[in-house]
């Protein structure tokens, strides 16, 4: 594959990312089954809620077991030029709260393509008493929805601008404070909506409920955000099953805190048991008590056939023989696993059907549309479905993939090398929003590892 074709926006890389330089990785297969003990680094979605919050709080908080990715760079880069004081330590952050001020009231702020970022500053913007802000970030980030959220805020009070017509970034802000009372928005295109709204609700002038339209996608990391909202001490009310959050008026307290890992990631590591037969254990992973949607997963990979041991604060999965198929998944719940159980699908003894997910054609890249492209690559045939698609296992033909500028596609597409030899994947590096060293941790594990920079040496 030409390597000019392949999207990349380097301009989202951080210092914190890997391998912009390369063009292409080359992945060989580990001999035998995949065996491993290991750990994974905190939740991305864990540390931009706590550094949002932390910043908004009164009070120091010392937060632990952040993840060092694009993400959470652009959060602290972006909360640092609000003139909040966070000093990084390794994976530990302390935050000096601006007690729901940020002190620098202008300027320019970057938020890369983190989808958190983008949904869950806004609110913490709006809530200033004046303040004007203009907020770019990647390209692909600019064709996300984005305006259900700075709709609802322009109607609380903000002044927003959009600077091109049908594109979501860039905006200017101009902040005056945020009206509380009903806001209505819709659950079924992004959760993080509904978190960015709440998140900043505590500082509106009144009381702000959230009333929800239909069922909220991948809902557990709104539980996540009411989670976090509580633990710095602001307590929102759920009602009307869950389809309305009444937000009182209140302040977070600053805190220290321990993030769990990314159980998202985590979810590669244990699906390399089960398509090699092997072990890996996750240590650091409370399944029984985790919000995070994709631990779901795990059930997946025992319909599969897989052997999961949940265990006090471990997770392990132990591959079958053969992976079994022949089922229907909704994805609805934990719709970025979708591409994962995709890939598990290939090496499948029966179709598997994945639904409910077509919210995720508006993710970092359409996810949908993406991986049916690069599994055709492969030989494989599949359905493509306005929610989903259905996987025909088959042995794949090796080629080169594209992962369309989408760490969730790299990531997916190269567990096939755990399977085959002959897979490569493109600008590799875009692992880097949520999971940098990616490919250093395949190496760890056994697998081949071949990088070539852009200009093909
Ligand atoms: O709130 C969050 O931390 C996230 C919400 C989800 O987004 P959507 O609700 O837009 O699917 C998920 O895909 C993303 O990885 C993280
Ligand atoms: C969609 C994702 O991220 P975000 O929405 O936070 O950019 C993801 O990590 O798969």
């Amino acid at each position: 594959m030409e390597n000019k074709h392949v999207e990349r926006d380097l301009e989202s890389r951080s210092p914190w990312s890997l391998h912009g330089d390369k063009g292409k990785v080359s992945l060989q297969s580990p001999e035998g089954k995949v065996e491993a003990v290991l750990t994974v680094s905190g939740s991305k979605s864990l540390t931009n809620r706590a550094l949002i919050i932390a910043a908004l709080a009164e009070g120091t908080s010392v937060i632990e077991g952040i993840l060092r990715s694009d993400d959470s760079f652009w959060c602290i880069d972006a909360l640092t030029r609000l003139g909040i004081k966070l000093e990084v330590d390794g994976n530990k952050v302390t935050v000096e709260g601006g007690g729901g001020l940020f002190p620098l009231v202008g300027g320019e702020l970057y938020v890369g393509a983190a989808g958190t970022v983008a949904r869950f500053l806004p609110g913490a913007l709006a809530v200033q008493p004046a303040g004007a802000w203009k907020i770019t970030g990647s390209a692909a980030l600019a064709r996300r929805p984005l305006s259900p959220l700075l709709d609802a805020l322009s109607d609380r009070g903000a002044e927003i601008q959009m600077e091109k017509e049908g594109s979501s970034l860039p905006y200017l802000l101009k902040a005056r404070g945020l009206q509380g009372g009903n806001v209505i928005l819709p659950g079924d295109t992004s959760s993080q909506f509904i978190s960015g709204l709440a998140i900043a609700a505590p500082y509106a002038r009144e009381p702000l409920t959230i009333a929800i339209k239909d069922e909220v996608v991948q809902q557990q990391y709104v539980e996540m955000t009411l989670d976090m909202m509580a633990a710095f001490g602001v307590v929102p009310h759920v009602t009307n099953g869950g389809q309305a959050i009444v937000i009182p008026n209140g302040a977070y307290r600053g805190r220290s805190i321990v993030l769990e890992p990314d159980i998202s990631a985590c979810c590669y590591f244990w699906a390399l048991a089960a398509l090699t037969g092997g072990t890996v254990k996750i240590e650091g992973i409370h399944a029984a008590s985790t919000r995070q949607p994709d631990i779901e997963l795990l059930g997946y990979l025992e319909l599969m056939g897989c052997m999961v041991t949940r265990g006090e604060d471990f997770v392990e999965v132990q591959g079958p023989e053969v992976l079994r198929g022949g089922f229907t998944a909704n994805m609805k719940s934990c719709s970025d696993q979708t591409l994962t159980l995709a890939v598990l699908a290939i090496f499948a003894d029966a179709p598997v059907s994945l639904t409910g997910a077509a919210h995720i054609r508006k993710h970092e890249c359409d996810r949908i549309s993406a991986i049916c492209e690069e599994l055709g690559k492969l030989s494989i045939t599949v359905d493509e479905k306005p929610d989903g698609l259905t996987v025909y296992p088959e042995t794949p033909v090796p080629a080169t993939l594209d992962p369309h500028d989408d760490h969730r596609m790299a990531m997916a597409l190269s567990l096939i090398s755990s399977r085959i030899d002959g897979i490569s994947i493109a600008n590799p590096g875009c692992v880097s929003k949520t999971l940098p060293d990616y490919y250093e941790r395949l190496q760890q594990l056994g697998f081949g590892i071949t990088f070539e920079t852009w200009g093909g040496c």
